[in-house]
Parts: structure tokens; C-alpha cells; sequence
């Protein structure tokens, strides 16, 4: 894999989870922070929307950031104007491609495929604009007649095409195969838009890019329309770690910029989430706290400062003795065998009361209460 190109759509797609609205001053904060750390493209929003939409992504393009900006437009020639009224420079135009979302947005006319594209992209084109296209539910189209919207938008200028897959409903094998089709057959760059249904969007993201797909859409959180898109952070680390693609973004402000977005988004994590939720860095268990101890390695496939955040050990039900004596000798109490083992015992049975880990605080008075934490000590 070479040359891959990050377009992250937080700003668009990302926003479109239901529920969920980004204020301008939000809008554009995320923005300049993900220019910031070097993404290099951003989907901004959608023009045609107008009013504050329309206010926030103008003020976006004016601020003259680094990353390419991009505008995401129907196959309508207003649509463009108002992309091109926000000062776009970019922007990209998508056309239904299965029959299910031809059958439902355009009465079944194919012919309209065809002649919106069309008509939409050469406008376009005659503005000066740089031109992605996309085909929406590209994974259930026919797979001629895929090739043959990709190749028509090549041959009309368009400078993109991306692969939809809308809702989700592709694995990784299947991916590379159909992908691999269209790189066989295209001059211009495939961009993969993945959704996570079945939680395989990052996957499949990366098997398109396997296959020689070379651009790729992903939100920050993984958020957008139903059960989101490919997680900005899962490719940056994916491509980073597992491919040795290096794309020279600021990997140690993902936590922050994850958490940015959860503020603006009202919508917290799961702790488990990939790469930036609370836990990904937290060792509970004895065996894993023991490794971990000796060497993060063990329990760990990378440094916690490298995404922006810190290891843990939390003392619960799971704990051992040596994750114990761990944290009591930050706090500069040392315990003996026995005496740990007696602690431990008390901390797993109010743990199992409490359904969850101690707090420090808890644990420490634990120790200096022994003989009112369980009666056992
Ligand atoms: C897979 C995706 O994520 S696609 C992006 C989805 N994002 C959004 O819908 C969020 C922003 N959308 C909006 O603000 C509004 O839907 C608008 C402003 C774009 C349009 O609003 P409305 O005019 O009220 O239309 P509405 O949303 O009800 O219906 C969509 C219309 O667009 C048409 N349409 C849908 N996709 C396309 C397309 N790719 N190219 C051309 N026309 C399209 C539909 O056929 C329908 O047309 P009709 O009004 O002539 O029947
Ligand atoms: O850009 C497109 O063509 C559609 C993108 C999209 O959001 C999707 O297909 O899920």
C-alpha cells in the first residue's frame, strides 16, 4: 500500500448519525484541529443544506486551512451552485448505483444515472472544480453496471470514484474482489466509504486499499448514519501499525481529538472502543497486570502515549498481588504476603458488592481500615 489518502467525513457523514448536530463554532474546531494533526482532506458538509450548514462550511474554507476541502453534492446542478456559493473548490457529486436506490430515488430511470451525472459533473467541471464521484450502494450494484457509471465518470473528468459501501453489508474478501475489478479497470483513484452494519467498515476499508483502492473516507469515533463508518483512528493506527504506512498524522492527538468530538457530539464511547476509549490502555486482571508490569508488551500492541493516552491499573475483582503491591507502594505502603492476600480478599469481595473496581481512594482506605472493610483483615 502506498501513497493512501485520508478524506475523513466526521463533518458530513459523521453528523448525519441521528441525533447528533454539530454547532458551527463545533463544526469548525474539529476542523482545524484534524488540519492541524495533518489530515489531509476533509468532507465538509453539504451545501445544498443552506442556512447554518452553508455559514459554517464557508467560514471553514475561509480560514484557509491546509486540508483540501470538500463539498458533498446530489447529482443536481443546484446542489453544485450552492457548493460553489461556500467557496468550494471541491466538490463531490454521488449518484445512486443498485437497483434498490435507483428504483427508490429515481423511479427506477436509469437513464437518469446517466444523464444527472452528466449534466451535474460538467457544470462542475465547466467552475473549475475538482470532481469526486460517488457510487451510492456501489457493494449491491450490478457489477457491470458499476464499471460502467466509474468508467462514464472517468471519461466525462471526474478526478475520484468512490465505492460505497452503504449499508454495510460487505466482508473483507468480497471487498478486495469487487474493488479489485474496478482498480483493474480505472485510470483515476478509488476512494473507500465503508459503513459498519455488520462491524467490518475498518476492515473493509482495508481491504480495499489491499486491493489497490488508494483514498479513503472514515469519521472520527467511527460515528455516522446508523452503526457509523470506518473510525479515523482504527485506519490511521491500522495503516500506522499493521501495514507500516506511515501518514504522518499527528497519531498522539487522537484521544484528544476522539474526545473533541465526544463533547460535540453529546455521545460518549464504549471503554472499549478501538485505539481511543477508556479502557484500551486499563489492566484489571492478575495475569495481564503481572505481564504488563514486567513488560507493557505483553498486554499492550502499542505505547498508550502514541494515541495521545495513558495506561492504567485499575484494582477490582480480577486483581493479583502483584498489581496491588503495584499501586499501595505509590502511595508508599508496603504490605507483606499475607497481609496483601488479605487485602485482595477484601477488595475482590466489595468489588463483587459494588459490581466494579475500587477507586484509589477506596482501596487505600481499605488498607488503613482493615478491620472495617470486611471484617476479614
Ligand atoms: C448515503 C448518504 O449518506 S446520502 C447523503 C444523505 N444526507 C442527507 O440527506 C442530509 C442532508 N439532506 C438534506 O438536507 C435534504 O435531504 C436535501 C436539502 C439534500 C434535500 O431536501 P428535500 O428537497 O426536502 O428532499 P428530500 O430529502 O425529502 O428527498 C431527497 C430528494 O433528493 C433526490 N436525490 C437523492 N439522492 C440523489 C442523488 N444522488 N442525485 C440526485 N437526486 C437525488 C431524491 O430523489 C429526492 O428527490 P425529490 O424531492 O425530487 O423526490
Ligand atoms: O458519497 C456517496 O456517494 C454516498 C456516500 C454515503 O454516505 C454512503 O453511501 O453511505
Amino acid at each position: 500500500m502506498t501513497n493512501i489518502h485520508i478524506n475523513d467525513t466526521t463533518l458530513r457523514d459523521g453528523e448525519q448519525a441521528a441525533g447528533i448536530v454539530f454547532s458551527a463554532a463545533e463544526k469548525i474546531a474539529i476542523a482545524s484541529m484534524m488540519d492541524s494533526m495533518g489530515i489531509p482532506e476533509l468532507e465538509v458538509g453539504i451545501p445544498a443544506m443552506g442556512g447554518s450548514e452553508a455559514q459554517a462550511i464557508t467560514t471553514i474554507v475561509q480560514k484557509g486551512l491546509k486540508a483540501k476541502l470538500l463539498g458533498w453534492n446530489r447529482a443536481v446542478r443546484s446542489d453544485i451552485e450552492a457548493s460553489i456559493a461556500c467557496g468550494l473548490k471541491r466538490v463531490h457529486i454521488s449518484v445512486p448505483v443498485s437497483e434498490i436506490q435507483i428504483k427508490a430515488k429515481f423511479k427506477g430511470k436509469t437513464n437518469l444515472v446517466w444523464q444527472r451525472l452528466k449534466d451535474s459533473l460538467n457544470f462542475a467541471l465547466d467552475q473549475d472544480l475538482f470532481v469526486s464521484v460517488g457510487a451510492e450502494d456501489a457493494s449491491r450494484a450490478d457489477e457491470s453496471f458499476l464499471l460502467e457509471v466509474a468508467q462514464f465518470a472517468q471519461s466525462l473528468g471526474a478526478s475520484r470514484f468512490r465505492f460505497c459501501d452503504t449499508v454495510g453489508i460487505l466482508e473483507p474478501l468480497t471487498t478486495a474482489q469487487k474493488v479489485g475489478k474496478l482498480v483493474e479497470c480505472l485510470k483515476i483513484p478509488i476512494e473507500m466509504h465503508t459503513h459498519n452494519d455488520f462491524g467490518l467498515a475498518t476492515a473493509n476499508a482495508l481491504a480495499g486499499l489491499q486491493a489497490g483502492a488508494t483514498a479513503v473516507n472514515t469519521t472520527v469515533n467511527g460515528l455516522g448514519e446508523r452503526a457509523g463508518n470506518a473510525a479515523l483512528e482504527e485506519m490511521i493506527m491500522a495503516l500506522k501499525r499493521l501495514y507500516q504506512v506511515d501518514l504522518a498524522i499527528e497519531t498522539s492527538r487522537l484521544r484528544e481529538l476522539s474526545q473533541q468530538v465526544i463533547a460535540a457530539s453529546g455521545i460518549a464511547l464504549p471503554p472499549w472502543k478501538a485505539i481511543v476509549g477508556d479502557n484500551v490502555f486499563a489492566h484489571e486482571s492478575g495475569i495481564h497486570a503481572h505481564g504488563v508490569l514486567e513488560n507493557p508488551q505483553t498486554y499492550e500492541p502499542f505505547s498508550p502515549d502514541e494515541v495521545g493516552w495513558k495506561r492504567r491499573l485499575v484494582v477490582g475483582k480480577h486483581s493479583g498481588r502483584h498489581l496491588l503491591t503495584n499501586v499501595l507502594s505509590q502511595h508508599g505502603i508496603r504490605l507483606n504476603h499475607e497481609e496483601s492476600q488479605v487485602v485482595l480478599d477484601s477488595v475482590r469481595h466489595l468489588s463483587v458488592q459494588m459490581k466494579r473496581s475500587l477507586t484509589v481512594e477506596e482501596l487505600l482506605y481499605v488498607v488503613s481500615n482493615r478491620s472495617m472493610s470486611h471484617g476479614i483483615v
